[in-house]
């Protein structure tokens, strides 16, 4: 990627299928955790679904949820462009396109959609609502 080259499947399904493992982990010891992946297609949000051993292929019913933290590629752009200036990360802004081709978001699926412009603080509440619910008043 850092050659402007976009990764394959090849390349994609073998470390898909570690951070599956990793998941896999944290779900048989109890623990909740957050993974960042770009995970762009449906194929590849069923490897990590499988993380959970009861998933069952297709119902999109597992353990592990997605959030998209969704922009514009505009902004989306703007942001890679600060990074790349500052040195900060391997991917050029040329790939964005090709990644965005790739993203695939089947309704089915119902992936919790958030606004990634929202301020980090505002994000993160917004998630934890998504994926929690909101929060019970404490009853005096
Ligand atoms: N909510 C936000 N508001 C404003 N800027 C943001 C927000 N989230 C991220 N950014 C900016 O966007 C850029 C990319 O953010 P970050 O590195 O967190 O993304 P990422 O998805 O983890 O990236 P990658 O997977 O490519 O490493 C950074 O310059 C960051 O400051
Ligand atoms: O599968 C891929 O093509 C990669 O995981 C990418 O999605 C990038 O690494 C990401 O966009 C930058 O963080």
């Amino acid at each position: 990627m850092h050659q402007g080259i976009p990764l394959t499947e090849e390349d994609r399904i073998p470390w898909l299928e570690i951070l599956q493992d990793a998941l896999r982990e944290s779900l048989i010891s109890g623990k909740t955790v957050v993974l960042s992946c770009s995970a762009l297609q449906k194929q590849y949000r069923e490897i990590l679904r499988s993380a959970d051993c009861n998933y069952h292929h297709g119902s999109f019913n597992s353990a592990v949820k997605f959030v998209l933290l969704d922009a514009k590629a505009e902004v989306l752009a703007e942001r890679i462009d600060k990074r790349a200036a500052e040195g900060k990360h391997f991917m050029p802004a040329k790939l964005l396109q090709s990644q965005l081709e790739l993203l695939q978001i089947d309704d089915s699926e119902a992936i919790c959609k958030v606004d990634a412009t929202l301020n980090p603080q505002a994000l993160v509440n917004a998630i934890k609502i998504l994926i929690f619910g909101p929060r019970k008043p404490i009853a005096l």
